[in-house]
């Protein structure tokens, strides 16, 4: 019953910022929110998450998400990079520097498995879904395991360890960069170029 409550709460709410967001800004917010927030929101509503999936979701990332796509210019879908330093303060990654990743960073693509198949990955990439999965960051590690099939990477397991988040044109690693960083990691950084970026510029691909 009070999970239920707080899934319907939780939901309600993301469904108002989605059609405020939507109504009110520009193509590129609304973008933004179509790419992550209306697919939680219909994973809400088909679905009883953890108690943790709806704190995470509707009630952190959600407003966090809007207020950063509300800063004009700073969040451009579809292939338009942003500004050169990440409001949620990570490292900011070039191709070029993606390329010639250190031995002690671990990518990570927070596109969708489907999304994945179909284009294929940066070469040594792993996957953390964040819109189906968001919660990823949170929950334990062998639940992490048990979902994911590996051992979450730990950036703060020791100083060296660093991580980047990519997904298709930087919005979802954006979010995703803030709930790692919600969830304790230190050392995230974003590639917001992302695939659109590593596409374009003849990236190796691994399928
Ligand atoms: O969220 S997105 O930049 O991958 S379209």
């Amino acid at each position: 019953m009070a999970s239920k409550h707080i899934q319907a709460l939780s939901t309600q709410s993301l469904l108002r910022v989605i059609s405020r967001v939507s109504a009110r800004q520009n193509t590129a917010a609304a973008t933004a929110v179509r790419c992550i927030a209306s697919p939680v929101a219909t994973r809400l509503h088909s679905s009883t998450p953890s108690s943790s999936c709806v704190t995470v979701t509707a009630r952190e990332v959600r407003p966090r998400l809007v207020q950063k796509v509300r800063q004009p210019g700073r969040i451009l879908c579809g292939g338009v990079r942003w500004s050169t330093e990440s409001a949620t303060g990570s490292k900011i990654w070039s191709f070029e520097e993606v390329q010639n990743l250190p031995s002690n960073v671990t990518l990570i693509d927070v596109r969708e498995p489907g999304e994945i198949r179909q284009t294929g990955r940066i070469p040594g990439a792993l996957n953390i879904p964040i819109t189906t999965s968001p919660d990823s960051f949170h929950i334990s590690e062998e639940e992490f395991e048990d979902r994911f099939g590996f051992a979450r990477p730990n950036p703060n397991e020791n100083e060296e360890q660093e991580v980047v988040l990519y997904c298709k044109a930087g919005v979802r690693s954006r979010a995703a960069a803030g709930i790692a960083r919600e969830a304790g990691w230190k050392k995230v950084g974003e590639y917001p170029g992302s695939w659109v970026e590593w596409s374009g510029k003849g990236g190796k691909i691994e399928r």
